[in-house]
């Protein structure tokens, strides 16, 4: 439980390392590689500890350098002595992540079958994994859905395949990628998503040998090959973590330089910051951003796929959406329900509607379906201390954001979650100058 006494504009200097979307991704990647792999700017954060526990579970051997501690963050990966793990010993990761399927195509390939655990990751939808599945079973795979997991098997190599995703999702495009590589033959995946970290994992799948072209239209082909080799990659810098700190300045009227903030990733963000008001200066080691000191702008937003608007990004602008003058409108347009967290900030003073309508403009999957997914803010609205729950990861945040932006003490409840994305999280609260204890 943390005890969070509002009204100090947040201000100083935090540190983004390698991103939680594509971090996990990569250190599976290494169980494709007949070598070990090398990843840079690894973050201390839960996902990472989760992945790393399966996979020494599957024999990977993980080590952190220099010993014992991570001043950059680096792991080397040595998957030399891959083996199946006990079904027992991998229900332990049950419910703790998302990262658990992509480990279907590499298991496949290495042992021919694999055991995955029922996910966890942040409830802010049904988060089903129909497409996952379906394309594992395109390549050849046997998927048997079991008491508390996925059980697979591939008594043959599996082969290349054309794919169509109905909607362009990351981890069904990640399976894609991570199953097809060492494929026989050539993978066709149309409705691919294109996120930045999926660029990434891309760069880490070539560096390791693999044949992969992305077109312009969603069209991604890998051309499977024979070996894969280990990999030296530092990962790409995590844009969400970076926008979260920008929208927190924003909120708290304050002040927030982000080192390792990468312009290029954010380009859909820093547009929308600066439409909101929203002041911020690209350097060379970061990016910094300021509240303007005048009244902040409301403005109409959709969440999408890359290159929109990222839904991760949605819930910590809300926050400082509520201190815009007039009625900004938000559709989020990738998950059904990720309103959630504004009863938090309802209860606190903000002046929030939600509506299961498609408000903002374009139709959505989710529109006339009975889903609250569209929000109307009113600003500014003068934020009271209040207890509350961390709900989610993104909204956890943004309830803590909301709390230092607030009059008056808010207690917050199972903070932990917040260690899933964000390294530090207390620790770089406190050196921008949040007054809290933890009680
Ligand atoms: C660990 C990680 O990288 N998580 C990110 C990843 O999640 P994740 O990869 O789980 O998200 P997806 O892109 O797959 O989900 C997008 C949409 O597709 C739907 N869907 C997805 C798979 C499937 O088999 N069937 C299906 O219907 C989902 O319910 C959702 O409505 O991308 C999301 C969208 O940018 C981000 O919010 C998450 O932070
Ligand atoms: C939704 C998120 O993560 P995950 O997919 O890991 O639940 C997130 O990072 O905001």
């Amino acid at each position: 439980m943390l005890k969070v006494d509002g009204g100090v504009p947040l201000s100083g200097t935090v540190r983004v390392r390698g991103a939680k979307n594509l971090v996990p991704k990569a250190m599976v990647a290494a169980l494709l590689g007949s070598g070990p792999s090398v990843l840079r700017g690894v973050p201390a954060i839960r996902d990472v500890e989760v992945v790393t526990g399966l996979l020494n579970l599957h024999g990977v051997q993980i080590t952190q350098q220099p010993d014992g501690d991570l001043p950059d963050g680096q792991l080397t990966l040595d998957p030399a002595k891959v083996e199946l793990a006990r079904v027992s010993d991998i229900d332990a990761h049950a419910g703790s992540s998302r990262i658990p399927i992509l480990f279907c195509g590499p298991l496949l390939h290495r042992l021919g079958e694999a055991f995955i655990p029922d996910l966890g990751g942040c409830r802010i939808g049904d988060r089903p994994i129909n497409f996952h599945l379906d394309v594992l079973r395109a390549f050849g795979a046997q998927v048997d859905k079991t008491a508390g997991g996925i059980r697979l098997s591939a008594p043959q190599r599996l082969r290349g395949t054309k794919v169509e995703l109905p909607y362009p999702s990351v981890g069904a495009t990640e399976q894609v990628l991570l199953t097809a590589t060492l494929s026989e033959g050539v993978t066709e995946l149309k409705g691919a998503a294109t996120e930045p970290e999926i660029m990434d994992l891309i760069a880490v799948l070539q560096k390791m040998g693999a044949i992969i072209t992305v077109d312009t239209d969603r069209v991604i082909r890998i051309e499977g090959v024979d070996r894969l080799d280990g990999y030296v990659h530092r990962a790409l810098p995590d844009r969400i973590e970076a926008a979260s700190w920008a929208s927190a300045a924003l909120a708290t009227k304050g002040s927030i330089m982000v080192e390792g903030a990468r312009q290029q990733d954010m380009i859909t963000y820093l547009n929308t910051f600066r439409k909101c008001g929203g002041r911020f200066e690209v350097t060379e080691t970061g990016i910094e951003f300021s509240h303007p000191g005048t009244a902040l702008t409301s403005l109409v937003l959709e969440t999408d796929v890359h290159p929109g608007y990222m839904t991760d990004w949605q819930q910590p602008l809300v926050v400082a959406l509520t201190q815009a003058e007039g009625l900004s409108i938000v559709h989020e347009t990738v998950y059904e329900n990720r309103f959630g967290f504004t009863d938090a900030l309802i209860r606190m003073g903000a002046t929030i509607q939600v509506y299961r309508e498609c408000l903002g403009g374009t139709p959505c999957r989710f529109g006339r379906r009975n889903f609250r997914h569209s929000a109307v803010v009113a600003g500014p609205a003068k934020l009271r201390g209040t207890d509350f729950t961390v709900p989610d990861l993104r909204g956890g945040f943004s309830h803590v954001i909301a709390a230092l932006a607030a009059e008056g003490t808010s207690r917050v409840e199972g903070i932990g979650i917040i260690n899933r994305g964000y390294e530090n999280f207390m620790d770089k609260l406190a050196g921008l100058g949040a007054r809290f204890e933890i009680a």
